[in-house]
């Protein structure tokens, strides 16, 4: 193999997608915590850093689960199950670059530093290792990695970790059921096969749309209790978005079909975007 193909199989592994919705909590985090007069320069190697240790955690997470992701169509066309890329390297790859973004975090401080290796450390040990074959609660625990990402962030900036800024973490937390439990709805076979207990392969199709509708209107305070922090604007354009997820939910309830759960798991996604996109402008505005 070239090493351009190499680095493509990489890219691949590393879910691009996945880490610039991270990258972006990241900055959410960061601008939260901006107060007039501070420098934003330190976002730099906290974004190099968790952009590096997420795509690390990705690529180390494909080296572990070639086995079972032969078994589910999604995954079976990925670089370490066609043979691209064996596991030993990918895990090796995969590592160092989650040591390099660490590394990097220390630029900023301890504490950024911190949350960045807190992120892999749960994705791989907690999640991937312990909790993914063993209990549907996996993705709810494991939601915490996502919310690493949102306090590396903030910490760039202060060093330290207010409500607010535990806040936004809280709130990846709280949104990632209903945005993995959408996903695994539809792909719920997948995961019977590969004998993986998410919960839509556990509980069956009702059960888990309602499960997401739960999850997302617990959420929805913490969405709300964070745009009253930030001002009114974002209170009402958090008020919204969340009215139209709650209306999507209820849809998914009524008709729990693999069309309405993919809708639902793409607007879980466009609704934690759009949130810290606003985030991010209203305080540079
Ligand atoms: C333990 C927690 C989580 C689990 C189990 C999970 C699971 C998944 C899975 C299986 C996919 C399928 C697509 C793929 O393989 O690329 C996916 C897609 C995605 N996830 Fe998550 N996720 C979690 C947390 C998060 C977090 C915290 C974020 C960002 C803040 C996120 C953002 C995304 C995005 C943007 C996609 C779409 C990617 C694309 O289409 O390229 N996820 N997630
Ligand atoms: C701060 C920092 C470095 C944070 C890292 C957080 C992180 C890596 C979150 C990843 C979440 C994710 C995409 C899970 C995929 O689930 P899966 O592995 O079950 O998906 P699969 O079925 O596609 O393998």
């Amino acid at each position: 193999m070239s090493l351009q193909q190499k680095i493509k199989a990489y890219l691949k592994l590393g879910k691009l997608g996945v880490v610039s919705l991270l990258d972006l909590a990241a900055v959410a985090g960061a601008f939260l915590a901006y107060k007039h007069g501070i420098s934003l320069l330190p976002i730099i190697p906290m974004f190099i850093g968790g952009t590096l240790a997420s795509m690390g955690a990705m690529i180390i997470n494909s080296g572990i689960e070639i086995d079972r992701d032969k078994v589910m169509s999604r995954t079976s066309k990925r670089p370490t199950v066609v043979g691209y890329v064996n596991r030993k390297e990918v895990i090796i790859v995969g590592s160092l670059l989650a040591i390099l973004g660490t590394a990097l975090g220390f630029i900023d401080n301890i504490l950024t530093a911190f949350f960045i290796a807190l992120g892999v450390v749960i994705y791989i040990f907690v999640y991937t290792i312990l909790l993914k074959p063993r209990t549907w609660l996996n993705i709810v625990i494991g939601g915490f990695a996502g919310s690493a990402a949102a306090w590396a962030g903030y910490t760039s900036l202060t060093n330290s970790l207010t409500l607010e800024g535990f806040l936004l973490g809280f709130l990846i937390f709280m949104w990632t059921p209903g945005h993995f439990w959408s996903l695994a709805l539809k792909y719920r076979e997948d995961y019977v096969n590969a004998h993986y207990p998410m919960l839509p392969a556990v509980v069956g199709i009702t059960t888990s749309a309602r499960a997401i509708a739960i999850s997302n209107a617990l959420m929805i305070p913490i969405v709300l209790l964070l745009g009253y922090y930030i001002n009114l604007i974002a209170l009402i354009a958090f008020s919204i978005l969340s009215l139209f997820l709650m209306f999507l939910s209820y849809r998914l309830i009524l008709n729990p079909t693999k069309e309405e759960a993919i809708k639902s798991f793409i607007f879980s996604n466009i609704y934690l975007m759009l949130i810290l996109l606003i985030m991010i402008i209203v305080k540079l505005i």
